[in-house]
């Protein structure tokens, strides 16, 4: 038997790029590529400009001016439609390696995103009770899918966006020092400056990023709460206070967005500034020595093309870096997920079906530490026998449930099914033994017969019957117009309480668990129909061991045996006859409910006299 916590790293950008470097590699590479071809247009500019100027064809690129000679009398004519003819070329090689590049970045950070979705998914579906004790849904669900998206965009265009603007500076710069040295200082002279800035910028907008995101899902899980209970609150006309709340959540957002454009546009001002900045700089300088004859116009042609292809992507650095801000929070936000720990994993998997004798001895337990619900538990349950909890509400009853299906992990005591020490067994078997019906059921938004299915996917028409006549939801299944394919809705809010517990009875039975558990699971069921259902029960006993939680006596009378909880510990225990006779919190509940009982059989004598007469 071995127990492993699984938890998995926490992932940087460059973890998750891991299994995709190839394609971006290749993304780059073709971006690199697209740049050569792209940055020698301006160069075929420039020979063109200065063999115009001078009427001499010996200052054109020398293999344009050889071809362009074949042409006799029309050879500068002929060179120039030759330059045309190039820069069209040396453009269009450029847009297909751009093409490549889009492509494989694409392909990369898709499947990198794929990745990410798939490995949250599964690691929540992972992750023990108490994370969800404490979670918030509207904030899972931000962080699964806005964050993932924030991530998305990164890795889809600014990865190689940033390696794009280390490419140009490293391939353009030995272009313009070749060009005129003194030209090329000037030229990179603001150019740190607006590297410098993006990174402040950058810095800051992080910050606000986190704020920001934050904000959204607060506002999400507003809106998520609000959907998913949106009968309770119109049924307690809570809407204005509820769009109310939503309004300032909302206002919250929209205030730290905007306060994040201002801080762009301030960013896209002060680097547009910059950038002019830097190219007046080059034309007042270059100009001059034009002047002076130092360097020819066709070079200043060619350092102004440069300048703009180069300063264009790093002032979309501020962007690219807003952009990498996000991404890393939304990575730290999805790395928050991730860096829980999965329940424990027990490999100790029996391969037959339980039989369902379960021990428990002096279970202690709470949900915080230091603060026990459960105090000194123990009982025994046999095979095939029917064992009730009974008590007032928040007694344990549930907890000693979530213990039994390792939802939760006791730490003193013992809890053993068919003699084996649970806490040594995979949780996953340990579940398939069960079939629990609760009080409010989680019903899927499919139709009957798929919810059905749900508690055994192979099930025959003859199995789907019987479960559904022991669990008296046939009749009903009967009376809707589709059958069996009607569709429940979300939660199955198309159905009635007790039509939902029944069908999530019908469900737990075509389980055929070794233990069944009934936790108020007919609470919503007439007492006709429950007499009919526990009769039902009573025939399959032989088949599973049963344990039921009710607070109605009729459900629990029949029981072998019963236990009587409050305040967490076992009070009374024995079956329905002895504990009726002893003085204690069974008697009295007997009392009280044989009284509600008369005065109800009372008021229905009343009434069909009255209606009668
Ligand atoms: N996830 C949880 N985290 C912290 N405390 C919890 C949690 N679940 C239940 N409790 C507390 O444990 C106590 C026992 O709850 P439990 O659900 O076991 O009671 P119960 O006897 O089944 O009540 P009821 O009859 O109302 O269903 C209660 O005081 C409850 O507030």
């Amino acid at each position: 038997m071995t127990t492993s916590e699984v938890s998995p790293a926490p992932r940087t950008l460059w973890h998750i790029t891991g299994g995709q470097r190839l394609y971006y590699l290749g993304a780059i590479l073709a971006l690199g590529l697209s740049n050569l071809f792209m940055f020698g247009a301006p160069l075929v500019g420039k020979y063109a400009i200065d063999m115009v100027v001078a009427s001499d064809l010996g200052l054109g690129i020398p293999v344009l001016s050889w071809l362009a000679k074949l042409n006799g009398n029309h050879a500068m004519m002929t060179y120039l439609w030759l330059s045309a003819a190039a820069t069209l070329s040396l453009t269009a090689i450029g847009a297909v390696f751009q093409y490549m590049r889009g492509r494989w970045a694409a392909r990369a950070s898709e499947a990198i995103v794929r990745w990410v979705r798939n490995q949250l998914f599964r690691h929540l579906t992972y992750l023990p009770a108490r994370f969800y004790d404490h979670a918030d849904t509207g904030d899972l669900v931000q962080r699964c899918n806005s964050d993932v998206e924030t991530l998305r965009v990164f890795l889809a265009k600014d990865v190689v966006d940033i390696g794009r603007a280390l490419l140009l500076i490293i391939t353009v710069s030995p272009v313009l020092f070749w060009l005129d040295t003194r030209l090329a200082m000037v030229s990179l002279l603001l150019i740190p400056l607006l590297i410098v800035f993006a990174y402040m910028f950058f810095m800051r907008l992080k910050a606000i990023f986190l704020i920001t995101d934050e904000a959204e899902a607060e506002m999400t899980a507003v809106l998520q709460e609000n959907l998913t209970g949106i009968r309770v609150v119109r049924a307690f006309a809570r809407q204005a206070y509820e769009t109310e709340k939503f309004a300032a959540k909302n206002d919250a957002f929209r205030d730290h967005h905007h306060h994040m454009i201002q801080l762009m546009g301030i960013y896209w001002g002060v680097s547009d500034t910059l950038a002019i900045l830097q190219m007046g700089l080059v034309l007042f300088a270059g100009a001059g020595w034009v002047g002076d004859g130092s360097i020819t116009v066709g070079t200043l042609f060619a350092f102004l093309t440069y300048l703009t292809m180069i300063l264009w992507p790093l002032r979309e650095m501020g962007r690219v870096l807003t952009d990498a801000g996000k991404a890393v929070v939304a990575l730290e936000r999805i790395n928050d997920i991730l860096n829980e720990r999965e329940e424990s994993r027990t490999r100790h998997h029996p391969v037959r079906r339980a039989e369902g004798r379960i021990d428990v001895e002096h279970v202690s337990f709470g949900y915080t530490p230091h603060y026990h619900i459960l105090h000194d538990i123990s009982f025994s349950v046999a095979p095939g026998e029917t064992l009730a909890l009974v008590g007032p509400p928040g007694a344990g009853k549930s907890t000693v449930v979530r213990l039994l299906l390792r939802l939760y992990d006791y730490e003193q005591g013992s809890i053993r099914l068919d003699g084996l020490e649970l806490r040594t067994l995979d949780r996953q078997y340990v579940r398939q033994q069960f079939g629990v019906v609760l009080q409010e059921p989680f019903l899927y938004s499919k139709t009957i017969r798929g919810n059905l299915l749900v508690g055994q996917p192979g099930a025959t028409h003859t199995e789907l019957g019987e479960a559904v006549q022991h669990a008296a939801i046939d009749a009903d299944i009967l009376s809707f117009p589709a059958g069996e394919e009607t569709l429940v809705g979300e939660r199955g809010v198309t159905l009635s309480g007790g039509q939902r517990q029944r069908l999530a009875l019908a469900r737990a039975l075509l389980h055929q668990p070794a233990i069944l558990v009934l936790d108020d699971a007919l609470s919503a069921v007439d007492t006709g129909t429950e007499q009919r259902i526990l009769d039902a029960l009573d025939k399959r006993r032989g088949n599973q061991t049963t344990i039921v939680i009710a607070h109605r006596l009729s459900s629990v009378m029949h029981a072998d045996r019963i236990l009587v909880f409050d305040a967490g510990r076992i009070v009374q225990s024995g079956s329905h006859e002895t504990l009726a006779e002893q003085m204690g919190p069974y008697r009295n509940l007997c009392q009280i409910q044989g009284h509600l009982d008369t005065e109800i059989d009372r008021d229905m004598q009343r009434f069909n006299l009255e209606t009668i007469s």
